[in-house]
């Protein structure tokens, strides 16, 4: 079988939804197609974003919202506990979703604006010619199908495959693939407005283990750790396991996920003919934080924004196409990456002494000043080791990326 669309989105997650919900309701005829059979689920993903990005897009449904958060905690190797409530300074601070729902609600979006959806139908090659994206084959149930398009956006996810076999090197070095493991608990003691961040060589080397409550005694409880970290004995699931044993004994797990995260750079250019790269498949999350909903919205949107003006114009070469990957950049979400890149750097070669006294000089900082740019500043003046552990380079770098 044979078919054409405008658009053809490869991957149904958030980035996915959002440009072919775009797309759609610019009036292009769109093809969204998700290999896994239902939309959202399994949930690979603390849920957790922030108040106000999500604010950019729609005031969320209350079925999306499985808590309101209204502080963060950050836990020091030795125990200590500082406590931020950016509320008291005039900060929203953020919801931990429902991503079943929230996720199918997009799709439903997409499809609600004139979007075709297909499930359970993987992309398996591209159509290549003449060096650009002209569609591709997609694979349902052991069928395979012609799927021709004039742009296609990957929106594959952190495996992306399908911006590689069009010839973008999406290569993740081992060291920048934060490897994760989570269990939904229920039965544990937690404040359910706040959500926990354990950091720790011991606990979670060159991560943290995240607390992100959906309601009474319930919890998304994960920890990330660096790619290069895990060793027999020490997979995430070991440290996690460690972690659950010590802090909730007596809490019931009822889901186990695993996952990737990059907290490498973005890709060095997210367009090629006739081929838009979006959310995790771009490599936008957040090197620091691993949050990557709020990136795949941002980058969905602009890809069906810039691209239909490309179709419309008759040009979706790849410089015709440049204007999403330098508007993304030039915006807030890329200068935090860039931001957040240098600042990772430092943490993941920190000992628990520095990180100890990291947390401890910012728990004494005045919360009416709180921002990332003097959060820093208190930091380095508060630990001057830590600039000599930098370097000049490394200090420049790290605030000129303010
Ligand atoms: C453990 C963990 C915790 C996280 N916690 C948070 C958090 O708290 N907050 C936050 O903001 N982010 C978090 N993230 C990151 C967040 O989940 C992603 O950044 C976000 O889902 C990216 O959206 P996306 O649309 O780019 O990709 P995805 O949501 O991954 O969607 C990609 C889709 O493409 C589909 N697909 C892949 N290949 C093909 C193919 N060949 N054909 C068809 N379909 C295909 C996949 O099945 C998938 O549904 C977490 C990630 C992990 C792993």
């Amino acid at each position: 079988m044979k078919r054409e669309y405008d658009v053809l989105v490869v991957g149904g997650g958030p980035g996915g939804a959002f440009a072919a919900k775009t797309f759609a309701e610019k009036g292009y005829s769109v093809l969204l197609t998700e290999k896994r059979p239902a939309i959202g689920a399994p949930v690979r993903c603390a849920e957790g974003v922030g108040k106000a990005l999500m604010h950019e897009f729609f005031k969320p449904e209350d079925r999306w919202v499985a808590a309101e958060i209204e502080k963060a905690n950050i836990i020091a190797p030795d125990g200590f506990k500082m406590e931020l409530e950016p509320e008291k300074a005039g900060a929203e601070v953020g919801y931990v979703l429902h991503r079943k729902v929230f996720d199918r609600d997009l799709v439903w979006m997409a499809a609600g604006a004139g979007a075709d959806i297909q499930v359970k139908t993987r992309a398996v090659t591209p159509i290549m010619e003449d060096g650009a994206v002209k569609g591709a084959i997609l694979n349902q149930g052991g069928i395979a199908q012609e799927v021709r398009a004039g742009l296609t956006i990957a929106a594959d996810g952190v495996e992306s495959k399908f911006a590689r076999w069009c010839g973008v090197d999406t290569t993740v070095p081992l060291r920048e693939m934060e490897t994760c493991a989570q269990y939904l608990m229920t039965g544990i003691d937690i404040d359910a407005h706040a959500t926990e961040f354990y950091v720790g060589n011991n606990i979670a080397p060159g991560g943290y283990v995240w607390i992100f409550p959906k309601g009474d005694k319930t919890a998304n409880v994960g920890i990330g750790v660096g790619g290069d970290r895990c060793k027999p004995g020490n997979r995430p699931i070991d440290y996690l396991n460690r972690f659950v044993a010590r802090n909730f004994p007596n809490g019931k797990t009822i889901e186990l996920i695993a996952g990737g995260v990059s907290i490498c750079q973005p890709l060095p250019c997210t367009v090629a003919n006739n081929l838009m790269i979006v959310g995790d498949a771009a490599r936008v999350s957040d090197p620091l934080t691993g949050g990557g909903i709020y990136a795949a919205l941002y980058t969905g949107k602009l890809a069906g924004d810039v691209g239909s003006k490309a179709i419309e114009k008759g040009d979706t070469s790849t410089q015709a196409l440049m204007p999403y990957d330098e508007t993304w950049r030039a915006s807030y979400l890329g200068k935090a990456l860039e931001r957040n890149y240098q600042i990772k750097e430092v943490f993941v070669k920190l000992n628990d002494d520095d990180l100890n006294a990291i947390v401890h000089s910012v728990s004494k900082m005045n919360l009416s000043d709180f921002n990332t740019l003097n959060l820093i500043k208190n930091i380095i003046a508060a630990n001057p080791k830590l600039a000599i552990k930098l370097g000049k380079a490394g200090l420049k770098s790290l605030l000129d990326s303010f």
